[in-house]
């Protein structure tokens, strides 16, 4: 499918903002383009689209606000300069969202947690339900707290992780470049942009190893690889200029810009592959007639109401078997109630599980997009 096609379908969007763009490559925070992105995304939102804001920014503000001319060497100078930044880049945000009548949230994540799988699905949780509520989730990376990641790493990655979380249909990496060039345009002037390529493609990475930006700290190099992260969940990812004039506007139109990173496999088939492939099931959950025939149906959600049993020593987040009353595999999904629990609420309506458990969680066992039918 073409670009245009494809990628004016997206309903989930997530936009990605980096530090060499925000900056003008260490002049300070741009404001009048963070302002111009602001309304397009507000425009988004507006259309019925759902959107994730991944912005760094943090440092290169803590620095102006210090009097720093050139990014401190220390971690924790940059630490500190991250969580002093964090509070003008986000107050910013809010004062531009405000105006066009949206609200902000503040979600500052590690890479640690969204590799341990309670904090995952926490984090998930939090931003789809932000998502419902009509809020622009700003991320960025918990500087505070890492120390590998502001010396080496970039919110590209964290820009990935965040469109796995979301099931995004599209990243937009907004950069200062108008894309992905076949060697480093700072370096080259002959260098020709790659308008689209599989982001699985090995030659990309040779492309890429240019180096980065001023402030800016993973160059392209860090976009091919969080590419390559954001397929894993079927998402395409658009890696243009933040300076062209309504670039987001214009990316979610379909219209061909920078370069379009496309995912070997769908959406569907993406995180098939990821569920049967990533996780050994902890247990099983045995399912009365109406749920098996809902779930087989397509598009609907395991609730507590169609389980007869639970077996094995599931927790929160593990992998379980979905079978029919006689044992026969129905399908595999994350389940989001441990063993004990899922006993307690079985065959009861998901309107109990606050009375049954004390407190209010998921109405599902299983979230639709957490299923693979077998
Ligand atoms: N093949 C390439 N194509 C485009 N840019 C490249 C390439 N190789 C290296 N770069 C560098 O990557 C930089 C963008 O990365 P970076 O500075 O980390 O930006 P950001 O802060 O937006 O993430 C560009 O300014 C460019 O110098
Ligand atoms: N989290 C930090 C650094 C992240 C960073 O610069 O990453 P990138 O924009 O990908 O080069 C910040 O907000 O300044």
């Amino acid at each position: 499918m073409e670009m245009r096609e494809k990628i004016a379908k997206a309903q989930r969007v997530v936009v990605k903002i980096g530090s060499a763009l925000l900056t003008n490559d260490g002049q300070g925070l741009d404001v009048e383009s963070i302002a111009k992105w602001v309304e397009q995304i507000a425009r988004l939102r507006e259309s019925g689209k759902e959107v994730v804001l991944v912005s760094s920014g943090s440092i290169a503000a803590g620095m102006t606000r210090l009097g720093f001319s050139s990014r401190p060497k220390q971690v924790n100078e940059l630490q500190a300069a991250a969580a002093l930044g964090q509070m003008k880049l986000i107050g910013l945000y809010e004062s531009y969202f405000v105006n066009h009548g949206l609200y902000t949230a503040q979600i500052l994540l590690t890479n640690d947690d969204l590799s341990n799988r309670r904090r995952y699905l926490n984090a998930r949780s939090t931003l789809r339900t932000l998502l419902s509520f009509g809020v622009v989730p700003i991320v960025n990376e918990n500087d505070t707290v890492v120390t590998d990641e502001i010396r080496f790493g970039d919110n590209d990655t964290l820009g990935a992780l965040v469109a796995n979380l979301v099931e995004a249909d599209v990243l937009i990496i907004l950069t200062d470049q108008l894309g992905l060039y076949d060697k480093n345009p700072r370096n080259h002037d002959d260098a020709q942009l790659i308008p689209r390529a599989f982001a699985s493609d090995d030659r990309l990475e040779a492309m890429a190893s240019g180096g980065a930006g001023a402030l800016g700290s993973g160059g392209m190099l860090t976009k091919i690889r969080a590419a390559r992260l954001a397929a894993r969940s079927g998402a395409d990812t658009v890696i243009v200029s933040g300076r062209e004039n309504e670039v987001i506007s214009r990316v979610v139109a379909g219209e061909a810009m920078g370069t379009w990173l496309q995912p070997e496999h769908g959406r569907l088939a993406a995180r098939k592959q990821w569920l049967a492939g990533h996780l050994k099931s902890r247990g099983s959950l045995v399912l009365d007639d109406g749920a098996v025939k809902a779930l087989r149906s397509g598009g609907k959600s395991l609730l507590p109401v169609g389980v007869l049993d639970a077996e094995g020593a599931f927790s929160r987040g593990d992998m379980v078997r979905c079978t029919d009353e006689r044992g026969l595999l129905v399908a595999r999904g994350l389940v989001n109630y441990g063993v004990a629990e899922a006993l307690k609420l079985m065959g009861h309506a998901s309107s109990e599980i606050g009375s049954i458990l004390g407190y209010e969680g998921e109405p599902e066992l299983i979230h639709c997009d957490d299923l693979v039918i077998v």
